[in-house]
């Protein structure tokens, strides 16, 4: 292979995807991590992911039953009338899409180390061996507000900040109705998930840019995965996310008005596994580039977290135990390439 690079994955997380792809570099080797003849089936229609309608779920009704059965088969749903206008949508979209846009300097005064969560750049070094992602993010903590670090915040676009302050809010509100509905879709009381995840439980928004490349079958904008969260929130402005359905990649619709609402490992806890954290991941495109906004919902960090009651009897015996601090545990395995729930199994 012409051009195999020798850098240390911590030398080129230093450098961002969107420099590469403007230096017209093509993808060194840490970053492939396909060889598989997959392309054909990358870009498959896109599947029949369940769409809920969440101003329907106030009420006892079929749109309920609907909501369980998406999130016991497929771990996951496009939410519509979810309360945030798709003017508001727009509205962040282009927040994030300025933001990239910004020369390299612009963006730089919010980097962060190799080392760190917050600020721009790419996640902190994977364990040796492990690809590294076609992408560069931007994260944040967002809730609750007296967690969130300013100097991370970018000055620039200048709308950026109240747009996010705005979004934070809206997305509040949908964690909320979320949360409820969910619980009564498995006849539980109404803020039972909501009390698991406590008060304070966070919210850290991950902006995603995902550059074009040449070579989308060898490299992907995000690894497959599974969520440490409770249940994240993502908003999309193309097509590239995928779920693992069945043991098949199964492609996100882009629909406009629409965020996906994705399971992660501690619902599935909670749910004494009955909802699903299924595992995702991001194709590379060589024709269009793609921005996204996860937001993930956490339990408190110091919250012991498990299955409800209601969810355990003697005919579904108990799989799951009470765990404590399952984000980090979820993330050291993530580093290693590893999903980490069946250190919450019985
Ligand atoms: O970019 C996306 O659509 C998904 C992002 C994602 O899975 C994540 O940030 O964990
Ligand atoms: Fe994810």
């Amino acid at each position: 292979m012409a051009g195999v690079s020798i850098l240390p994955a911590e030398v080129l997380l230093s450098k961002r995807v969107q420099e590469m792809v403007l230096n017209g570099e093509e993808p060194p080797a840490p970053y492939i991590c396909r060889d598989d003849e997959a392309t054909e089936e990358d870009f498959s229609p896109v599947s029949p992911i369940p769409v809920i309608d969440l101003s329907l779920l106030s009420e006892k009704n079929d749109e309920l039953e609907k909501l369980k059965s998406a999130l016991s088969s497929w771990g996951c749903f496009q939410a519509i009338n979810h309360g945030i206008s798709s003017s508001f949508l727009n509205k962040i979209r282009q927040v994030t899409r300025e933001f990239f846009e910004q020369p390299m300097e612009e963006k730089k005064k919010i980097a962060k180390t190799v080392v760190d969560f917050e600020g721009y750049g790419a996640d902190p070094v994977p364990e040796e061996g492990q690809s590294l992602d076609w992408s560069d993010r931007l994260f944040l903590d967002v809730y609750p507000e007296d967690l969130r670090k300013f100097k991370f915040w970018p000055e620039n676009p200048k709308p950026f900040r109240n747009v996010l302050e705005e979004y934070t809010e809206k997305i509040k509100k949908v964690t909320e109705l979320t949360s409820k509905a969910m619980a009564r879709s498995l006849n539980l009381e109404e803020n039972c998930f909501l009390n698991q995840f406590g008060e304070r439980g966070p919210l850290q928004a991950r902006f995603n840019y995902y550059s074009l490349c040449q070579r989308p079958d060898r490299v992907l904008g995000l690894k497959p995965h599974a969520d440490g969260s409770g249940y994240t929130i993502i908003y999309q402005d193309e097509l590239g996310l995928q779920v693992l359905k069945d043991d098949k990649w199964l492609t996100v619709p882009n629909l406009s008005q629409a965020l996906l609402v994705l399971m992660g490992d501690q619902m599935e806890i909670m749910t004494n596994g009955i909802f699903k954290s299924p595992v995702h991941r991001v194709l590379s495109n060589a024709e269009k580039d793609r921005i996204s906004v996860a937001v993930f919902y956490t339990p408190e960090g110091g919250r012991e977290i498990g299955p409800e009651d209601g969810l355990v009897s003697e005919e579904k015996p108990q799989i799951f135990k009470k765990v404590k601090g399952y984000a980090d545990i979820h993330f050291e395995y993530y580093q290693r390439g590893m999903r980490a729930l069946h250190i919450a199994q019985v």
